[in-house]
């Protein structure tokens, strides 16, 4: 088994709070990790940390084996790191075909072509090449952010929070292009989510984050998940095998 990513002994504070506490976790090449936590556990400032937009106080991040735990953000990207951010950050006065080009800027290498290729995943970004990304429904943006990012050509996607505040026709719509895309291979994904369903349905792997440490890990594929979800979330198992 080749590692995409190997985290150990990570700690990150803001200023003087310290926020994560001890990190570890590996990752391997093709792997779709999911990172489930309630509010406020440290699932965004665990993202920011692996990009490279916080600082480590302590702990190492090794990315198909060179170790980037000091990089910048810029070469964290152009090693193959990309990251679709929680709130998706779009630009809204840019078209979706500016913000897709736009992807390509933080590419190891720019290739025009890869923006068709990166389309043929997402039948309804192509309606709304010409749309400004502001006047998309926030669903809308979520694919767009994630077109967007594969336009980098990236080797791992981290993927914050999709589902925030998105119509569940949308979610289904987002799960099916990700399992599109996770068939095909070749990609690694870490999903930080509350979701119960996106998360169950596309990761091999659930770690569960819980102030800043990772307190446990879950196999969608174990006859006894229903009951440990359940035991996370705190409700009756049934709820938990409905959701
Ligand atoms: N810029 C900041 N300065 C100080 N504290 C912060 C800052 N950003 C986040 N925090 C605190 O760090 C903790 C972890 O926040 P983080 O955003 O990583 O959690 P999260 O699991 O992603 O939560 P959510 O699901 O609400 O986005 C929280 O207690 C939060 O209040």
């Amino acid at each position: 088994m080749r590692l995409m990513l190997e985290v150990s002994g990570l700690h990150v504070a803001y200023g003087r709070i310290p926020i994560l506490t001890g990190i570890d976790f590996q990752l391997a090449e093709g792997e779709f990790l999911g990172i489930l936590g309630h509010n406020g556990m440290g699932k965004t400032t665990l993202m920011r940390a692996l990009t490279g937009s916080l600082p480590l106080l302590a702990g190492k991040v090794i990315l198909a084996g060179a170790d980037i735990s000091k990089a910048a953000v810029y070469r964290r990207a152009r090693l193959g790191l990309g990251l679709v951010p929680q709130g998706r950050d779009i630009f809204p006065d840019l078209t979706v075909m500016a913000n897709l080009r736009m992807g390509l800027a933080a590419a190891a290498r720019e290739d025009a072509a890869v923006v068709d290729e990166v389309l043929e995943e997402f039948p309804r970004l192509h309606r709304l090449l010409d749309r400004k990304g502001g006047a998309l429904s926030g669903g809308e943006q979520q694919l767009l952010a994630l077109a967007r990012c594969l336009c980098s050509r990236p080797r791992l996607i981290l993927l914050d929070e999709p589902t925030e505040g998105i119509q569940p026709s949308i979610i289904e719509e987002i799960i099916e292009t990700l399992l599109r895309i996770k068939a095909r291979g070749g990609l690694s994904m870490i999903l930080v989510e509350q979701n119960l369903e996106f998360i169950t349905a596309l990761s091999d792997r659930i770690l569960t984050i819980q102030k800043g440490r990772i307190t446990g890990e879950l196999d969608p594929k174990s006859a006894d998940f229903a009951s440990a979800i359940a035991a996370y979330a705190g409700m009756d198992s049934h709820a938990a095998e409905q959701a």
